[in-house]
């Protein structure tokens, strides 16, 4: 969004000055976790910027901050179906089926040589694919089935951590953004609270309230809920040569303005895939959110390629999960609530 033409009315040039700043605290408080302004400063200028769109509605752009409030409820969602497929993850459990995984890849790549790995974090939350067409969020929607999801836009607008509108220079003309939308632990908790105090029914894990608070028709409903994003892929990309690798790719997204999780690394071999997974399980416990391994991707785009999918999952990705500690306590939630 340029400035305004020149000569605009005061309260156009007020509205875009409005929107820019509150747009630039909502990143550094839901993407750098830095805020930049206290919520009462923040409350104001958005409560002008709310009074100058009822009296002049054509300021309320689609990248507006008011846009995140929410709106009357959707009757159902419609289906979208995703140009690219978005695909599963094959697991690993063992330091053996890690060294498997890193044999499999070598040999796939027909090199003795050490193959460099992006890693990063499995959220506990739910699969999104984000679609921007010349920077401007377009169009929202659940994994599903792999091929077709549900348009969940209204919903994602609400999540102030999904930037409306792409930063910087170079934007492409069309770009899918995959990632996880989650909950934090402390998030959940107050949700929880809120939920008792209402005597309404909890929900038994963060997935479970992301999930819910995502399949509400009623968006203003989502809004109330602290949703969050990490980017961790990419679908359909035009305007645009794709970068070189993986960590490239989401460097990129970080200079766009979309969240990316701090906790990922660029090793080599087994055995930086195993310290990386040994790294993140003596920190599990002290992150914000919950998390349900760590995946290691083939870093370079071209290795990527090269070695394709087996079925439905990749031959050059691989989900490393924790072994489930919590289980007997799901079992036990279940149980309450069904009780
Ligand atoms: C690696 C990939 C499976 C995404 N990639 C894709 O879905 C994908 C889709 C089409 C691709 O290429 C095709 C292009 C055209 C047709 C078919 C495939 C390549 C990758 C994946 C899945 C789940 C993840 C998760 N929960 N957490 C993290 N951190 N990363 C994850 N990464």
């Amino acid at each position: 969004a340029g400035p305004p033409p020149v000569g605009a009315a005061d309260w156009l040039v007020r509205a875009h000055a409005l929107r820019d700043e509150l747009n630039r605290h909502n990143h550094a408080y839901y993407v750098l976790d830095e805020p930049s302004i206290p919520d009462a400063e923040y409350d104001r200028l958005f409560q002008e910027l709310q009074a100058l769109e009822t009296a002049h509605p054509e300021l309320a752009t689609p990248d507006s901050p008011t846009q995140r409030v929410g709106g009357a409820p959707l009757p159902q969602f419609d289906p979208v179906r995703h140009d690219i497929p978005m695909l599963s993850l094959g697991n690993g459990f063992s330091d053996e089926d890690i060294e498997a995984f890193d044999k499999r890849v070598m040999d796939g790549l027909e090199t003795l040589q050490e193959v460099r790995y992006a890693a990063e974090l499995k959220f506990d939350g739910l699969a999104i694919s984000l679609r921007y067409v010349d920077g401007l969020l377009v169009q929202a929607a659940t994994r599903g089935d792999g091929t077709t999801g549900e348009n969940v836009t209204a919903n994602i607008r609400t999540v102030r951590a999904i930037p409306l509108r792409l930063h910087g220079t170079k934007i492409p003309t069309v770009l899918d953004v995959r990632g996880e939308v989650l909950m934090y632990k402390q998030d959940f908790a107050r949700l929880n609270q809120r939920q008792r105090d209402a005597g309404q029914k909890e929900f038994a894990n963060p997935r479970n309230a992301a999930a819910g608070s995502l399949r509400q028709l009623d968006s203003r409903i989502t809004a109330q809920r602290t949703l969050r994003f990490f980017a961790y892929g990419i679908g359909v990309l035009e305007g645009m040569d794709m970068p070189a690798s993986h960590s490239a790719l989401l460097d990129w997204y970080q200079e766009l303005g979309l969240p990316v999780c701090k906790e990922r690394a660029v090793v080599t071999g087994a055995a930086g895939l195993l310290a990386f997974f040994r790294g993140i399980g003596e920190k599990r416990e002290q992150l914000p959110y919950e998390i349900d391994g760590v995946v290691y991707k083939v870093d370079r785009l071209d290795q990527q390629k090269h070695l394709g999918f087996v079925s439905r999952a990749p031959r050059f990705a691989l989900a490393h999960k924790f072994p489930a500690q919590e289980a007997l306590t799901q079992v036990l939630e279940i149980e309450v609530q069904v009780g």
